[in-house]
């Protein structure tokens, strides 16, 4: 069988190769020519997957190495009889360290006691669960917003947006983008909610770039720059908005998921859908795959100051001001459009906090306990 995969799916070779021939391709570059003499594709955030794509090809199956799914009309892949996988959760770690470094970044700029916010959750699945339940091993105080799971489980626990946006310092935008029906999320944070955020406010966008008006954020940071925003989505990704990407605080293409761990289990979960919709064993697997990190242990005096001792790991381990930086030099080289793809090809190795194991020179357990709730593994000495 013939595999077109997308030029950014890492270890293509390794697992689809034990499935037939492998052929690779840029996401943006890919057509209903390309894709027609395959029988199965395999892709990113990138490439629309739509009936003009798929429509006269032998596809029997499409994956997508991502969480999100809203580039693939899943309508038209079922009227051409073609089987589909995504991969939830696959890269959620990586965003909540995204998500943790950058708080912790702009708490440190500003002087301020990130332990002492309110985060807003907006959207609670994979990434923002795993993003509340950190805050919650952290201590930190947090509210969710999140509609569907409200109706299914009763209500408890959740708030409304305008509840959410009235109250808390810190609002993280984890939907996925939902074009229509009940819970649609296309500018879910729209004018209005823009308007209605307290100076002083951090945003931050690491679900997708549709789902905050952008025009009217940058209309209100041109006005008043008396908000906080970390922006990895963007509208029109991407050619994004250079007006709002020069006003906001930490500005990134989009790779809040980028760690090599969370792209290798997208790999795995689309190889392992592939060869189930085949009727074949999985064979490979990413234990035997996955490369060991460049930093698997840093060894930390166990007095060290609590602040002190997050900066320290988290810059060691995934640092957002690289990405900020690599998109702005990409920029300044070949333009918006094409430095944010050719940075997203180019991302460096990056690892999630849990592949670095902190060793503590002598027992500390409030220290263990937050350095855990941050996401890396701790040792103690016996
Ligand atoms: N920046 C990046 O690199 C990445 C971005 N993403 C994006 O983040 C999104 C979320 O990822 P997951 O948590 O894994 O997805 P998920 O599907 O597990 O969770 C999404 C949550 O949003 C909730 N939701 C839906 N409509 C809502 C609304 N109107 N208001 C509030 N909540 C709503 C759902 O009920 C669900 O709990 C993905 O769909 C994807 O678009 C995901 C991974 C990486
Ligand atoms: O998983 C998702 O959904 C994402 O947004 C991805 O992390 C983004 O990765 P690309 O597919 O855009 O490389």
């Amino acid at each position: 069988m013939r595999i077109l995969v997308d030029e950014n799916v890492p270890l293509a070779e390794a697992f689809f190769g034990e499935l037939g021939e492998v052929t690779r391709q840029p996401g943006r570059e890919m057509s209903a020519a390309s894709v027609r003499d395959h029988d199965a594709l395999v892709v990113r955030s990138i490439t629309p997957v739509n009936a003009a794509l798929v429509a006269g090809s032998r596809l029997k199956f499409v994956g997508t190495c991502t969480i999100g799914t809203d580039h693939v009309d899943l309508a038209a892949l079922r009227e051409h009889g073609i089987g589909f996988a995504n991969a939830p959760g696959c890269n959620a770690e990586a965003v909540v360290d995204y998500v943790l470094s950058s708080l912790l970044l702009l708490s440190e700029r500003d002087g301020e006691d990130l332990f002492a916010k309110t985060v807003g959750i907006v959207g609670a699945g994979n990434v923002g669960g795993r993003l509340a339940a950190r805050l919650a091993a952290l201590g930190i105080d947090h509210l969710i917003c999140d509609p569907p799971r409200a109706d299914a489980e009763g209500g408890v626990g959740f708030v409304d947006l305008d509840a959410l946006i009235a109250r808390a310092d810190v609002i993280c935008l984890h939907t996925p983008l939902v074009a229509a029906g009940a819970h649609a999320t296309r500018h879910l944070l729209d004018r209005r909610r823009i308007e209605a955020l307290a100076p002083g406010t951090v945003l931050l966008n690491a679900g997708r770039g549709d789902c905050l008006d952008g025009t009217a954020l940058n209309e209100r940071l041109a006005r008043d720059a008396d908000l906080r925003c970390v922006l990895d989505v963007w509208e029109q990704e991407p050619g994004i908005d250079e007006a709002l990407y020069a006003r906001v605080d930490l500005a990134t293409p989009h790779i809040a998921g980028h760690s090599v761990d969370g792209k290798l289990r997208g790999t795995e979960m689309i190889y392992q859908a592939l060869s189930r919709q085949l009727g074949l064993p999985a064979r490979q697997s990413l234990e035997r795959l996955t490369p060991a990190p460049w930093l698997p242990r840093l060894v930390l005096d166990a007095d060290t100051p609590r602040d002190d001792a997050l900066r320290l790991c988290a810059r060691a381990c995934y640092d957002p001001r690289r990405d900020a930086m690599g998109l702005e030099r990409y920029r300044r080289r070949l333009g918006m459009a094409q430095g944010f793809d050719a940075y997203r090809r180019d991302y460096p190795v990056r690892r999630e906090f849990q592949t670095l194991e902190v060793a503590l020179t002598a027992a500390a357990p409030e220290l263990e306990a937050v350095l855990r709730g941050f996401g890396f593994g701790v040792a103690t000495p016996d």
